[in-house]
């Protein structure tokens, strides 16, 4: 199987960034993130390329920066939030090992609640979020060969049982 050694989706703040480090730390592997190579290739934040352009541009620059780090990297690799909406996206996710953290929406507002630029859970962020999931859950669910619910669970303890779930071990 050639690409990352696993990928993670998600939804924001369900803890990819976090996770995803300690997991590549534990593998004895790198660590890359498809929204910090659009901010890096960009040089503006993502909410502004929102602002700027709107959804579909971000969406369209989104699918080229996830197509070539399945490409480039071999490590742990998380994707956005929300390309997991590309459905070529997703048959490139097909034969990857891809880990789905999950939560519930209390443990979602608890986690992205407080001023972080996130411009899809700007105004009213619990019934944002619930609408997020309703149409993205069977995406994620569809493209992952692991879950892991991240709700009541510390960081380390859910980089332990991802492990665990993909079959990996400690470098
Ligand atoms: N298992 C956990 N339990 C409690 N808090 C966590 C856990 N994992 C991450 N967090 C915290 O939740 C917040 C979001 O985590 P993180 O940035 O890793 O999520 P993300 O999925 O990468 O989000 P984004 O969509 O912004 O990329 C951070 O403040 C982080 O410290
Ligand atoms: O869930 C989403 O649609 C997003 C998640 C973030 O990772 C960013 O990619 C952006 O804010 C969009
Ligand atoms: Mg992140």
């Amino acid at each position: 199987m050639s690409g990352p050694l696993v990928v993670l989706v998600g939804p924001m703040g369900v803890g990819k960034s976090t996770v995803g480090l300690l997991l590549a730390e534990r593998l004895g592997t790198g660590y890359r993130d498809t929204d910090d190579d659009i901010v890096a290739e960009q040089g503006r934040s993502i909410a502004e390329i929102f602002v700027d352009e709107g959804e579909d541009a971000f969406r369209a620059i989104e699918k080229q920066a996830v197509a070539r780090a399945l490409t480039e990297h071999t490590g742990v690799l998380s994707l956005g939030g929300g390309a997991v909406l590309d459905a070529d996206t997703r048959a490139l996710l097909a034969g990857q090992r891809v880990l789905y953290l999950s939560m519930d929406v209390e443990e979602a507002v608890r986690r992205t609640g407080l001023g972080v630029a996130r411009p899809l859970l700007a105004v009213n962020p619990r019934k944002q979020w619930r609408e997020l999931m309703d149409a993205r859950r069977h995406l994620y669910e569809g493209v992952a060969t692991a879950v892991v619910a991240t709700d009541g669970r510390t960081a380390e303890e859910v980089a332990r049982v991802a492990l665990d779930a993909l079959e990996l071990k400690d470098a």
